[in-house]
């Protein structure tokens, strides 16, 4: 029977979020933002165990007390590949190859578990693995050639997380991947290898807290959850 681990990489500084703590513990409603992430783990019944990587030297994961069913590891890089990269070779023993790893940014505390079992029935025994993603829904400009251009928008995605792929691919895709800290998600890196990851319609809740103007609207769709 297939497994599923989620791998949260936790190790980012927000430097973005210009903050005066990482922005994975800034409270959400009273609530470490990391808290309500692992939540959404703990609460789903596809899930077998959940590691979050953390940088060696981070002071404040105690404060989120994770429980049963979460590791520590201590190991996070300098960039999120990084973290990802020495959190899968961490766990390398308790793991199997075909065993499926969730990689999901500490910073989007709005996923469910709908959106996890969404996920992994969408993706099923697909090859090259999945991803939560959004239909890009504006009209899309461009200026990287000087001129100001419109893009077509159908067939444009952001990028969500979770996203999904075998133990085993995804350490490979990492692992070789030319310039790993060139890439901005695990997909791209299973792209290079030539797999077509699966795009799985996310949700507009499932945000990634960059900028300070996230904080309330992440709070609004965690507000929702208690109502
Ligand atoms: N060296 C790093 C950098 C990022 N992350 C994690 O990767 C996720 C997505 O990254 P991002 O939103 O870019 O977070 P930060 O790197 O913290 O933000 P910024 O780029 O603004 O500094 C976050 O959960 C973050 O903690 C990580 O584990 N290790
Ligand atoms: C993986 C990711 O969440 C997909 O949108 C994102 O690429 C990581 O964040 P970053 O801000 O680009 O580092």
């Amino acid at each position: 029977m297939k497994r599923y681990f989620a791998l949260i990489p936790a190790a980012g500084v927000g430097a973005r979020m210009a903050a005066s703590s990482p922005k994975q513990y800034l409270p959400l409603n009273g609530v470490p933002m990391l808290q309500h992430t692992l939540e959404a783990f703990r609460r789903s019944a596809l899930i077998a165990h959940t590691y979050v990587v953390v940088s060696a030297a981070d002071g404040y994961i105690d404060s989120v007390a994770p429980e049963g069913g979460v590791t520590v590891l201590r190991c996070g890089g300098a960039t999120r590949m990084d973290s990802i990269l020495n959190g899968l070779r961490a766990i390398r023993a308790e793991v199997r190859d075909d065993d499926m790893v969730l990689v999901h940014d500490a910073a989007r505390p709005g996923l469910t578990p709908a959106l996890i079992a969404k996920l992994i029935s969408a993706v099923g025994e697909h090859e090259g693995g999945g991803l939560l993603a959004l239909p890009v829904v504006d009209t899309v400009k461009s200026t990287r050639s000087g001129a100001l251009e419109t893009t077509p928008r159908d067939g444009l995605w952001l990028a969500q997380t979770p996203q999904m792929f075998s133990y085993a691919l995804l350490l490979r895709a990492l692992a070789l991947a030319p310039d790993p800290n060139a890439i901005t998600d695990d997909a791209s890196a299973v792209e290079m290898l030539g797999f077509s990851p699966k795009l799985v319609e996310g949700h507009p809740r499932n945000l990634k807290v960059t900028l300070p103007t996230d904080i309330a609207i992440a709070e609004m769709y965690l507000g929702q959850d208690s109502k």
